[in-house]
């Protein structure tokens, strides 16, 4: 007889997995690498940000006191010492109304503790005046006002973005210590496969989950390795999941995890002696989806059916693999929108639709069953309507999980 699987919520599922995650350690990578790696050590500033007082602006450094009673009527007149561009010390220090001629980005010269900008005076050869008195620090950049020596500005376990490399850069990290990434290998069991490069034939489909999964790991800046096809063939399944096991620290397999006769995880899970966290989530699609752990090494089974195989990678895989890398922010991004389409659908178990979000509303991306390949190309989002609810329609708030960022909109919207 066939066994009765009992699906746990969602929430209790990512529980379970994320808690098998084992820290992978640390390794140094070149600074120009080290985009979308997960930062193994805190950024502390060795350093003020500036570490000199500069301008911020292209004109003249002048000593405050001596445009104290400037007026239009009465304007004071300075004369120009010397000329400096950013990168430039001036060896002078001024006396009374002297100014430098200093460009953006240069540090102030000794004695002068205001810039005059170029639009605030009147220019003659080697002199100008200026028509109002300006306050000590007046149009300065502080030494430290961005940042102070001894702040720790970004934390261990942050995602390295463009912004974190120009901070690193700015306090002269070339090398970065980065946590190591897992070994993720795909294997995609089913009889009916056929490479990509194939031609159709009677019965048989092409391997879509394999380059979709490495996509996804790819858009997490993990790469893999693709163990390839796997007939269902119990035998010969179990040796390519031992032997791709081996080699990695998570192996994703793709189909073969429900009940039917030849579907032969199950089966495998239990010839490795493997730890089954669980074997039916209380969600669509997805519901099959199976996670079990050997040897410290994760076991992914995830559904054949390609939106269940993409939403299982979004919901479990993700955040394991994150987790082993010590990221402190390992789920999807969360947000709220507007239904711009009815949904009236019952939904038993809590529902993950594929669906297009435009920046405020959501609707479902077209052809939402479980087997659909269509609507995961079409969609960037997905709706989570919770289990035991139905009928929502235009206009109400629905949950949204945001899935990457790589796309931009068609229209400017501010
Ligand atoms: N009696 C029951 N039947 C089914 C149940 C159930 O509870 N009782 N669950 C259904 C649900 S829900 C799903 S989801 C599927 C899951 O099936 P498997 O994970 O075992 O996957 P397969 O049977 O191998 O394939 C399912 C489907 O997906 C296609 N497929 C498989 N691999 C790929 C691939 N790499 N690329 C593209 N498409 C793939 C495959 O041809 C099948 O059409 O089971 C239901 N049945
Ligand atoms: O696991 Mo199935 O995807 O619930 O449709
Ligand atoms: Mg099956």
């Amino acid at each position: 007889m066939m066994e009765q699987r009992k699906p746990i919520s969602v929430a209790e599922a990512i529980d379970r997995v994320i808690q098998h995650a084992q820290l992978l350690g640390e390794e140094t990578v070149n600074l120009f690498e080290s985009y979308g790696r997960i930062l193994a050590q805190p950024i502390i500033a060795v350093h003020d940000v500036p570490h000199f007082d500069r301008s911020p602006y292209d004109g003249f450094a002048i000593r405050s006191v001596d445009s104290v009673g400037a007026t239009g009527d009465k304007r004071i007149e300075f004369s120009v010492v010397d000329h400096i561009g950013a990168g430039i010390v001036s060896n002078k220090i001024l006396t009374q109304n002297e100014a430098v001629r200093i460009m953006t980005g240069a540090p102030l010269p000794s004695g002068a503790d205001a810039i005059v900008m170029f639009e605030q005076t009147i220019e003659s050869s080697d002199s100008f005046t200026i028509r109002k008195p300006f306050d000590a620090l007046e149009n300065v950049s502080l030494q430290g006002e961005d940042v102070k020596e001894g702040e720790e500005i970004i934390e261990v376990g942050s995602l390295i973005h463009p912004g974190t490399v120009a901070l690193l850069a700015t306090f002269g990290y070339d090398k970065v210590q980065v946590a190591k990434q897992p070994i993720v290998g795909i294997l995609s069991t089913g009889t009916e496969l056929l490479d990509v490069s194939e031609p159709l034939a009677p019965g048989k489909i092409r391997n879509s989950n394999g380059p979709m999964i490495a996509a996804q790991l790819a858009r997490m800046g993990i790469s893999c390795k693709m163990f390839g096809l796997s007939a269902d063939n119990l035998e010969a399944s179990l040796e390519m999941v031992k032997s791709a096991a081996k080699e990695t620290d998570c192996l994703i397999t793709t189909g073969g995890v429900s009940v039917g006769d030849f579907d032969f995880l199950p089966a495998i899970y239990e010839r490795l002696g493997a730890e089954v966290l669980f074997n039916k989530v209380a969600m669509r699609p997805g519901s099959v989806t199976t996670v079990a752990v050997a040897n410290g090494r994760y076991l992914f089974g995830l559904s054949g059916n390609p939106s269940a195989c993409f939403t299982g990678f979004e919901l479990f895989v993700r955040p394991a693999l994150l987790k082993m890398m010590g990221a402190d922010k390992i789920y999807l991004p969360q947000t709220t929108a507007v239904l711009a389409e009815d949904f009236t659908k019952a939904n038993p178990f809590s529902r993950f639709i594929r669906a297009v979000y435009d920046g405020a509303t959501i609707r479902p991306a077209g052809f939402n069953k479980s087997n659909a390949v269509s609507s995961i190309a079409r969609g960037n989002a997905l709706i989570v309507l919770p289990g035991g609810s139905r009928g929502f329609t235009v206009g109400d708030k629905v949950d949204v999980l945001l899935l990457g960022v790589e796309e931009g909109t068609v229209k400017w919207l501010l």
